[in-house]
């Protein structure tokens, strides 16, 4: 909170706050007027029988708002010269940070959020700060004034709770700040999670995941409303400094009324003490309560985000995502599904260079969709470790995997939808040219006529098997991920397809492994890794027959 209030007060410099707070003394006037002239109102005119005097000393009220009025007028005028060039100090911040990431080749999508709404929120906000900072030390100054001249006791009872109050809700602030900030990343973390989640509708209904969906935005919305709960704490606490330091003045000058009296307190002079609380002091302690709770707050955060986003690019850098290449490495990779469960892989070494075709074959039940499950990341190794370019598979986020590497499943998942909304859904940006070579080199090109082109509708349950193998290739196909693993997602299709199909992924450039369903697509392949049970050999089909008795076995098959 520090660095943004200390941001807004350098702004200040070299600002016309002179003739700001010049202008800002006609407002004293009226401040320090009310107590007093209601003092002489009843002390000299309605109480001594002089209703003249009375009227007289409360028209002179009235004279001095007029004057205090003209001193607002010209504050107000002076006001632009403070803020405004602040907000052009904002907005060239933020699109100095923008043009800067942009030149790194960083995208920065929260800038036109920034340069719009978030700046014109500061500047809304800063302006409101000065203004009550102003009208509270015009207040304390007018009524210290006031009271002064007419009871100084009064003044000395007065004050101290105001002070008292008015010091306890500048340091709730910092708390507050806290709390707002925390709410904030709860809402956000809830937006990111309801975003995926209702932006995966269709995929979660089809998978009959939604327990699992329920799960992934039950934590979010239960941190948002612990932090509700706290910022709500907050504002109690901001209640009960009101009630010390707008309230406690009153309560203490009745309480002593009788104490003031004996001392010679007139009357008047305890109403013009009353006035100076009712009319001064209590609605600037709201005013200040209400000002920070509301416009301090969101000054602070906004100023807060916009501080943080303007870094430089090359210190954001350092969080970004690494961006794996295709290459990958198991090393000494275990796998078993449980404590108890039999070990599926054991301490597997293997590495597929980049744009190579690695085939994987075994008997059924060897663990090969479980390899393929380790390969993609979607299952954590017992022991060893997966690498992706490089990069540990462990730890990465799921939008991150989903970009380097696709995997197509036996089963091909396929959605009610048009032909196109089932190609492009792992890339929605796809050319139409770029589409067009993706069905013609897959085989879907027939399928799609039938259907009546992109813009076809898709039934699923219309669909062969080998027919939506097609259309989930032809989606993988066009998927900027450098790593395709296809688990047997060739296995409806007729040989000559199948061969196809692969040799269109073969072509399509960076890294293929493929389970192979028959032997004749592992022959295509450049490694073949022949897992048995007990040992995993890699090698080409010549070296294979030499080495492997399953792989003999298999291809006699
Ligand atoms: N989710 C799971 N939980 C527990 N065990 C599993 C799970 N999935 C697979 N297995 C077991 O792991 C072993 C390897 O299964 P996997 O599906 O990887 O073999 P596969 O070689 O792909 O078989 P297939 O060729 O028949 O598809 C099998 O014994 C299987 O029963």
């Amino acid at each position: 909170m520090r660095r943004e209030l200390e941001v807004g007060i350098r702004s200040l410099r070299g600002r016309p706050v002179v003739a700001l707070a010049l202008w800002s003394v006609p407002e004293i006037v009226p401040t320090a007027a009310y107590g007093i002239a209601v003092a002489h109102a009843v002390d000299d005119g309605f109480l001594a029988g002089r209703p003249a005097t009375g009227l007289a000393w409360l028209g002179a009220l009235a004279l001095a708002a007029v004057v205090g009025a003209i001193g607002t007028r010209q504050v107000y005028l002076r006001l632009g010269g403070l803020v405004e060039p602040f907000r052009d100090d904002l907005a060239r911040r933020v699109v100095s940070g923008a043009l800067a990431r942009g030149a790194a080749g960083n995208r920065d999508d929260g800038a036109v959020s920034r340069l719009t709404r978030q700046v014109e929120i500061v500047r809304d906000t800063y302006a409101g700060l000065v203004l009550v900072a102003r009208t509270l030390v015009v207040t304390v100054i007018g009524v210290t004034t006031g009271l002064l001249s007419i009871a100084p006791l009064v003044a000395l009872l007065v004050l101290p709770p105001f002070l008292l109050g008015l010091a306890a809700s500048l340091g709730v602030m910092s708390m507050a700040a806290g709390r707002v900030r925390d709410s904030l990343r709860a809402d956000e973390e809830v937006a990111t999670c309801a975003t995926a989640v209702f932006s995966a509708l269709r995929d979660v209904t089809a998978r009959g995941a939604e327990e699992y969906a329920a799960r992934l935005v039950d934590g979010p919305i239960g941190d948002h409303a612990a932090a509700e709960r706290a910022l709500a704490r907050v504002a109690v606490v901001r209640t009960l400094c009101f009630v010390v330091g707008g309230w406690g003045p009153l309560v203490v000058l009745l309480a002593a009324a009788p104490w003031l009296a004996d001392r010679g307190l007139t009357a008047g002079a305890l109403l013009g003490g009353l006035t100076y609380v009712l009319v001064g002091l209590q609605p600037a302690l709201r005013t200040v309560l209400a000002v920070l709770g509301d416009n301090g707050l969101r000054y602070v955060v906004t100023l807060g985000r916009i501080l943080d986003a303007g870094a430089s690019p090359a210190s954001q850098q350092q969080g970004s995502p690494v961006t794996p290449g295709s290459d990958v490495a198991l090393r000494q990779v275990t796998f078993a599904y449980g404590p108890h469960s039999e070990t599926v892989v054991d301490r597997l070494d293997l590495t597929v260079a980049p744009g190579d075709h690695l085939a994987v074959v075994g008997p059924s039940g060897i663990g090969k969709s479980t390899l393929a499950g380790l390969v993609c990341g979607l299952l954590t190794p017992t022991a060893g470790e997966v690498l992706l370019g490089g990069a540990p598979m462990a730890g990465q986020p799921v939008e991150q995997l989903a970009t380097h590497r696709v995997l197509i499943p036996q089963e091909a998942y396929v959605f009610s939808g048009t032909v196109l909304d089932n190609l492009t859904y792992l890339c929605p940006d796809a050319q139409a040219a770029h589409i067009d070579l993706a069905v013609e080199a897959v085989g879907l090109a027939t399928l799609v006529r039938r259907l009546g082109g992109l813009a076809g509708q898709v039934r699923p349950g219309d669909l062969s098997a080998g027919e939506r193998q097609l259309v989930a290739l032809t989606r993988a196909y066009l998927s900027p991920a450098p790593l395709v693993v296809l688990d047997e997602a060739t296995c409806h299709l007729d040989p000559d397809a199948e061969r196809r199909a692969e040799e269109a992924f073969s072509a399509r450039g960076g890294t293929l492994v493929v389970i192979a369903h028959r032997i004749s697509s592992a022959m295509r392949a450049q490694q073949i890794l022949v897992l048995d049970g007990s040992s995993a050999t890699v090698g080409d089909h010549d070296s294979l027959l030499q080495a492997s008795p399953l792989y003999r076995e298999l291809v006699c098959h």
